[in-house]
């Protein structure tokens, strides 16, 4: 498993989708990254311009990486393991529908925090209650908590 080697990361939201407003998509990143910095030492700061450890961005199928998405569903979103460059960078299929806590789409919150898990390292879980597990399940993002596997896995890296 690749990791950080430092436990203060940036982040950059370069792009939005429609389905959502700024604020919803700017709420959803927020907390999602907080999922993953509330069990272990990784601590997430905005900016604004210039480069991030982690780009956060909205693309539709050839989107300037190798890896196109596929129009909706299928797949949601990709996220690259730790390394300079494109590691750490999460991209989001947006030919999805992302919500902000309604189930008529996927909770980009939900979403999110699935693939920050990548962003941080991890790979795919087997167990089906697991964040990390690799097909998506809608959960409250009000009153989410990351199940056991997952912090298992974050900490067993940054622990
Ligand atoms: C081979 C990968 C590029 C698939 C891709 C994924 O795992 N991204 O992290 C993905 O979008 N997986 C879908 C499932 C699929 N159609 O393969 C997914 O729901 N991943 C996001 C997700 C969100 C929230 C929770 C969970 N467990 C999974
Ligand atoms: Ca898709
Ligand atoms: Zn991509
Ligand atoms: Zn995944």
């Amino acid at each position: 498993n690749l990791k950080w080697e430092k436990n203060s990361l940036t982040y950059r939201i370069e792009s939005y989708t429609p389905d959502m407003s700024t604020a919803e998509v700017d709420e959803s990143i927020e907390k999602a990254l907080q999922v993953w910095a509330k069990v272990t030492p990784l601590r997430f700061t905005r900016i604004y311009s210039g480069t991030a450890d982690i780009m956060i961005s909205f693309g539709r199928q050839q989107h300037g990486d190798f890896y196109p998405f596929d129009g909706p569903d299928g797949t949601l979103a990709h996220a690259f393991a730790p390394s300079p460059g494109i590691g750490g960078d999460a991209h989001f299929d947006d030919d999805e529908t992302f919500t902000f806590r309604s189930t008529a789409g996927y909770v980009l919150f939900m979403v999110a925090a699935h693939e920050f898990g990548h962003s941080m390292g991890l790979s795919h879980s087997d167990d089906p209650g697991a964040l990390m597990y690799p097909v998506y399940s809608y959960r409250n993002p009000d009153t989410y908590v990351l199940p056991r596997d997952d912090v298992k896995g974050i900490q067993s890296l940054y622990g």
